[in-house]
């Protein structure tokens, strides 16, 4: 459904990213690996619209998408959930989430949006009424997992979603992530630890220094020996 070819990114003079492909198929769970500052996040900036790449097209179903606002991609089937959650911390869980309805082309079947999340979320329901700045990290990622799904998108975009979390609540993501893939929603994710990235992901991608340099299926990539070498010291 999505497919990045050979998109280059400039911040200012500064270029991070060269010659980047890569696509995501209908229901698929991809996985973006690569260490800090690498350019996994701009990757997902450069498909949602809030940069704009300098060289490549970005298409989804075949139409083009590069160039689009980042406002317009909720109507396409398509949300961020961005890295270090940026909820409003002083509003409420529920406020919070109904942000992701907010777009006139999903907000029609909020109702039912929100009772989805709130199935998938019940900690959504129990705390509607609390401040999004009072919940611990993990309830915080959560909520803003809940936004993202709000506006009922095909490929759902997550920037690390597991950075900081305990153990505890990753797994929690990790079967959240299982779900909704579950009912056919793709899935592509940003993520700087091996394990996490490929033993959750169909297919993955390695990044360095703005380039990829390595694909693969997720046992694949789990079992190569350049990711073993570098990665995991082996
Ligand atoms: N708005 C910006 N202006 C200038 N340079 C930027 C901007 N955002 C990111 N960069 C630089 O672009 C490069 C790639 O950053 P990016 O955030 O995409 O990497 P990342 O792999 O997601 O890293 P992290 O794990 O730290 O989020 C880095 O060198 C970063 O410093």
């Amino acid at each position: 459904m999505l497919e990045v070819k050979g998109i280059g990114v400039k911040y200012g003079d500064v270029q991070v990213l060269w010659d980047i492909s890569l696509t995501v198929g209908r229901g698929e769970v991809v996985a973006v690996m690569g260490p800090n500052g690498s350019g996994k996040s701009t990757i997902l900036k450069a498909i949602i619209g809030l940069v704009r790449p300098s060289a490549g097209t970005i298409t989804l179903d075949g139409k083009p998408i590069s160039g689009r606002p980042a406002h317009d991609m909720a109507g396409l089937g398509v949300s961020l959930v961005l890295e270090r959650r940026r909820l409003f911390p002083q509003m409420t869980v529920l406020e919070n989430v109904r942000m992701g309805a907010f777009h006139s082309a999903v907000r029609s079947r909020e109702k039912e949006r929100l009772e989805w999340v709130e199935y998938l979320f019940p900690i959504i329901r129990e705390r509607r009424g609390q401040l999004a700045g009072r919940m611990s990290g993990g309830e915080q990622q959560m909520v803003a997992i809940a936004r993202g799904l709000m506006s009922g998108p095909r490929l759902l975009m997550m920037d690390e979603p597991f950075l900081g979390l305990a153990p505890r609540i990753v797994a929690q993501i990790i079967d959240i992530i299982r779900k909704i893939n579950a009912e056919g929603i793709a899935v592509l994710f940003n993520e700087q630890n091996v394990h996490l990235s490929f033993s959750n992901a169909h297919r993955g991608y390695l990044l360095e220094s703005g380039r990829i340099v390595l694909e693969g299926s997720g046992l694949a990539m789990l079992e190569h020996e350049m990711v073993k070498r570098v990665y995991l010291g082996a």
